[in-house]
């Protein structure tokens, strides 16, 4: 029987939050100016509402400063709504800010049990519970250090641990995953599928949206302290992505990846690259003799610019200025996953092109794929102009990012063109 039991009401709520423009710093300002410091109210959230069911898994998406967060807190209570009501049936375990309900100079341990406590377990039961939470946290000796001592992936390692150790009946996620490593990240995602069996309700918040796309039933879209959107993954992200990406574009005159980044990317976009390049500490590096340099680097597909639908033609153009005069030069391309597995590279020596002689001068050169295979993410792309002993002219590391999107749930890193074929023997 299909569950219609609605564990979280959020109705018609409003939240502000005061922000102080001016403060009366001095004593002086204090005495002469009391009562009269500046403020104006932000709204963080206006008229909003929404229904979770249980065992549902929902995706909460939205540009930087949406509302998503202070949507979560009011849901595990650490705020509540200026007007309207925020309903919550079973037990919550959330995962809010890194270090949230942790004390810095208790051990590990320590914190386990007082975590446990707070999330409701009684001491028996994290004694219990304590191995398993442990085991899982694989934070081995360091469980009897004190957590100021932790970096933020032991953190959440310790956090997410005690929170899914407590059987919630609701588990409330903020972007925190994000701080593990990858190993650990599909830990994660295995053990939150496996309390979804169990029909435990999830909401996550995350700008991972191929994440969102493969785990969650329905995404409720956050835009400018409203619902935007919610429905279906795919419909949700795609309209999302392309908001997103289309305002992008607005701010230049095209999808540009220059050298110096001055174009006025999106603060979604801002965030992608953010994260992705804390990862990629080299991105933008670049090597060579300068005799051809790559001034810009453009994706285009159907989908826009930087986007593209996994099994849809798309575009890599790069474009060129030649100093001195070059002969049998290659151009190459490289695709890389975030955390560094190069999933494709090629160039145009190796695609067995003719040999490439280049006058001083400008140009550009088309990488072009008319079945693009990867499945949804975030990819970097490398590129490059380099000379018959492979010395680079110029390698730009990490020069651009594409994401993928797909309405198939087929898994792994791309996709391979199949067909099937059925016989059944009589
Ligand atoms: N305690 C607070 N005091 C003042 N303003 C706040 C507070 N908490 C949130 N805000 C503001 O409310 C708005 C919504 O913030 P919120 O954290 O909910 O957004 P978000 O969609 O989760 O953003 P992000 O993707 O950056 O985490 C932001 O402009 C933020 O600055």
């Amino acid at each position: 029987m299909v569950n219609t039991e609605k564990v979280i009401r959020v109705q018609n709520v409003s939240k502000s939050f005061r922000v102080h423009t001016e403060r009366n710093s001095t004593l002086k300002e204090r005495v002469l100016y009391a009562g009269r410091a500046k403020y104006r109210d932000f709204v963080a959230l206006r008229d909003v509402s929404l229904e979770v069911t249980r065992g549902e898994s929902l995706g909460l998406i939205g540009v930087n400063g949406s509302g998503k967060s202070t949507l979560l807190k009011l849901m595990s209570k650490i705020l509540y709504p200026d007007s309207g009501s925020v309903d919550v049936r079973g037990r919550v375990s959330s995962l809010l800010e890194l270090g949230a309900g942790f004390h810095p100079d208790f051990s590990g341990r320590e914190n386990v049990f007082m975590n446990g406590a707070l999330l409701g377990l009684s001491r028996k039961e994290i004694r219990d519970k304590f191995d398993e939470i442990i085991d899982f946290s694989e934070l081995g000796d360091f469980i009897d250090e004190p957590v100021r001592s932790y970096s933020s992936g032991m953190y959440m390692r310790l956090a997410f641990s005690v929170a899914v150790a407590v059987d919630p009946e609701i588990i409330l996620i903020d972007e925190i995953l994000a701080v593990g490593d990858a190993a650990f990240q599909a830990k994660c995602m295995n053990r939150l599928r496996t309390l979804r069996a169990r029909d435990t309700t999830i909401i996550i918040v995350t700008h991972d949206t191929a994440a969102v796309e493969r785990f969650c039933d329905r995404v409720v879209w956050m835009h400018d302290s409203r619902v935007k959107m919610e429905g279906k993954p795919i419909n949700c992200i795609q309209s999302y992505l392309a908001t997103v990406f289309k305002a992008s574009n607005e701010g230049s005159n095209a999808m540009s990846f220059e050298r110096s980044d001055t174009s006025e990317i999106s603060e979604e976009i801002r965030s992608i690259n953010d994260r992705v390049s804390s990862e990629a500490t080299d991105a933008g590096h670049r090597w060579g003799t300068g005799d051809v340099s790559i001034d810009e680097v453009v994706v285009t597909s159907s989908a826009g610019q930087g986007l593209v639908q996994c099994g849809e033609p798309l575009d890599i153009t790069i474009r060129f200025s030649v100093k001195q005069a070059v002969s049998d030069v290659d151009f190459g391309i490289g695709i890389f996953t975030a955390d560094d597995v190069q999933c494709y590279g090629t160039n145009t020596r190796l695609d067995r092109y003719d040999t490439i002689s280049l006058v001083q001068g400008s140009g550009s050169i088309t990488f072009h794929s008319t079945d693009f295979c990867l499945l949804p993410g975030s990819y970097w792309i490398d590129v490059a102009c380099s000379a018959a002993d492979t010395q680079a002219h110029d390698y730009w590391r990490r020069a651009t990012q594409i994401q993928v999107y797909s309405d198939i749930n087929d898994v792994g890193l791309c996709r391979v063109p199949h067909e099937w074929a059925l016989s059944i023997d009589s």
